[in-house]
C-alpha cells in the first residue's frame, strides 16, 4: 500500500490545469485519506477551475498515475483553491490563455475600442489610433468586432479580401496595419444574424485562424452601445483594456458611462476616455467652436475614474483630396497630430 508521502509524490507533479502551476505551487492538496484494508485512496484538492471539464480530465489521470501504482479504488474531491493563490497565479495564466489564443505570442496587449452608443466615432477612433501607433513604429492589428456594423475596411480603403494559407488566414494589411473585418467574410453587405455560439465562434476564429505574427498592440472595434451583442462580444474577448469614445455634450458622455460599466462588469480595465466631435476650428481664425456642447469627455473620465486621452476636431477637408468623412488621415493632417499625441500616451500606460 502506499504511503501518504508516496502519495503527495505522484501528485504534486500534477499542473493546475486553469493556472498552470504544479499542486506544489499552488498547495493543491488539502487532505490525503488512506484506508489500507480497503486498498483504498482518497484526496482533497483545491483547484483553479474546479466542476470545468479540464477537472473531468485531471480526475482521469490523476486515477489512473494512483491506479498504476496498486492502488484499487481513488476518491477525489475538488474545492476552489483560496484567493490569495489564485490573485497570486490567476493574472499570469490569463496572459498565458490569451497568448494561446494568439497563436502563441503573449506579448500582445488588446485593447477594445466601445462607445455608449452609435456614430459617436467609435470606428474613426479605432482605426486611426492604430494607424498612429503604426506610424510611431509599433505592430498593430485590428480586428473589426462590429458584428453588424463593420465598417473599417472602408474606411481605410480596403477592397481586396484576406488570402488563405493552410489552415490560416492572411489579414489584409493596410497603413501598416493587419486588419480582419466581419466585412470580409459577407457577400455584399447582406445583413446577418449571429446569435451566442456563432458569435462565439466567428471572434475565436478571429483570434485563433488569423496569422497575426507577433503583434504589439490588437486593437477591437467593439458593437456600440449596451445592448446584447455590445455584451456578449465584451464577454468573450480576452482580458483587454478598454477606451470609450463619447461626443462633448454632458449627455451623451451619461450614455458612454454605461458602456464603461460594463466593461468593468467584465472585467476589462479602462485606458481612458476618448473625445470626438469636441469643437470647430476655424480655419481662418483658428477660433474654436464648441457646437456639440462641452465637458462630456471630462465627465466621462470623471466617473470612470480615468483620464481623458484625447480631443478630436471635427472634420474639415485638408486639402483637395480630402472629402468630409474621416477615414485614416494623411501624416500632415492637423488631427494626426492629435492621434499621434493620444498614441504616446497609450504607450505611455505599457512601459
Ligand atoms: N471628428 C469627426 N468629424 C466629422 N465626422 C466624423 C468625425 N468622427 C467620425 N465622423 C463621421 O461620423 C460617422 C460615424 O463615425 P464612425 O463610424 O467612426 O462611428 P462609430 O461610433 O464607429 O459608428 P457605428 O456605431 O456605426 O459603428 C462616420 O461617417 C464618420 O466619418
Amino acid at each position: 500500500m502506499l504511503t501518504q508521502d508516496q502519495v503527495i509524490d505522484i501528485l504534486k507533479k500534477f499542473k493546475d490545469p486553469y493556472l498552470h502551476k504544479t499542486f506544489e505551487e499552488t498547495n493543491a492538496i488539502q487532505e490525503i485519506t488512506i484506508k489500507e484494508e480497503k486498498n483504498h485512496v482518497s484526496v482533497k484538492l483545491a483547484i483553479g477551475n474546479p466542476n470545468s471539464k479540464e477537472q473531468m480530465q485531471l480526475q482521469q489521470e490523476i486515477v489512473a498515475a494512483l491506479k498504476k501504482e496498486g492502488v484499487t479504488t481513488v476518491g477525489l474531491r475538488f474545492s476552489k483553491l483560496p484567493d490569495d493563490v489564485m490573485g497570486k497565479y490567476e493574472e499570469a495564466a490569463k496572459k498565458q490563455q490569451e497568448a494561446s489564443l494568439l497563436g502563441g505570442t503573449s506579448k500582445t496587449n488588446f485593447i477594445a475600442v466601445a462607445s455608449g452608443k452609435g456614430g459617436v466615432g467609435k470606428s474613426t477612433v479605432t482605426v486611426n489610433l492604430a494607424v498612429a501607433l503604426a506610424r510611431l513604429g509599433k505592430k498593430v492589428g485590428i480586428i473589426d468586432a462590429d458584428i453588424y456594423g463593420f465598417s473599417v475596411p472602408d474606411m481605410m480603403g480596403i477592397e481586396n479580401r484576406p488570402q488563405v494559407r493552410g489552415e490560416k488566414i492572411i489579414p489584409v494589411e493596410r497603413f501598416g496595419v493587419k486588419v480582419v473585418s466581419m466585412g470580409f467574410f459577407v457577400e455584399d453587405n447582406s445583413p446577418i444574424i449571429w446569435r451566442g455560439p456563432m458569435l462565439g465562434k466567428m471572434l475565436t476564429s478571429f483570434f485563433k485562424e488569423v496569422e497575426w505574427s507577433d503583434l504589439d498592440f490588437l486593437l477591437l472595434d467593439l458593437p456600440p452601445g449596451t445592448g446584447d451583442m455590445a455584451l456578449d462580444v465584451h464577454a468573450m474577448l480576452p482580458s483587454s483594456k478598454e477606451i470609450i469614445v463619447t461626443t462633448p455634450h454632458p449627455t451623451a458622455a451619461f450614455v458612454a458611462a454605461r458602456a464603461g460599466q460594463m466593461a468593468l462588469q467584465t472585467d476589462h480595465e479602462i485606458l481612458g476616455v476618448v473625445e470626438n466631435m469636441s469643437y470647430f476650428e476655424s480655419t481662418l481664425t483658428g477660433q474654436k467652436e464648441y457646437v456639440f456642447g462641452q465637458g462630456g469627455g471630462d465627465k466621462l473620465a470623471e466617473v470612470l475614474k480615468t483620464e481623458v486621452l484625447g480631443r478630436l476636431p471635427l472634420h474639415q477637408p485638408y486639402d483637395d483630396e480630402d472629402d468630409f468623412a474621416p477615414g485614416v488621415y494623411q501624416e500632415d493632417h492637423p488631427t494626426s497630430k492629435v492621434f499621434l499625441a493620444m498614441a504616446n500616451k497609450v504607450l505611455k500606460k505599457y512601459k
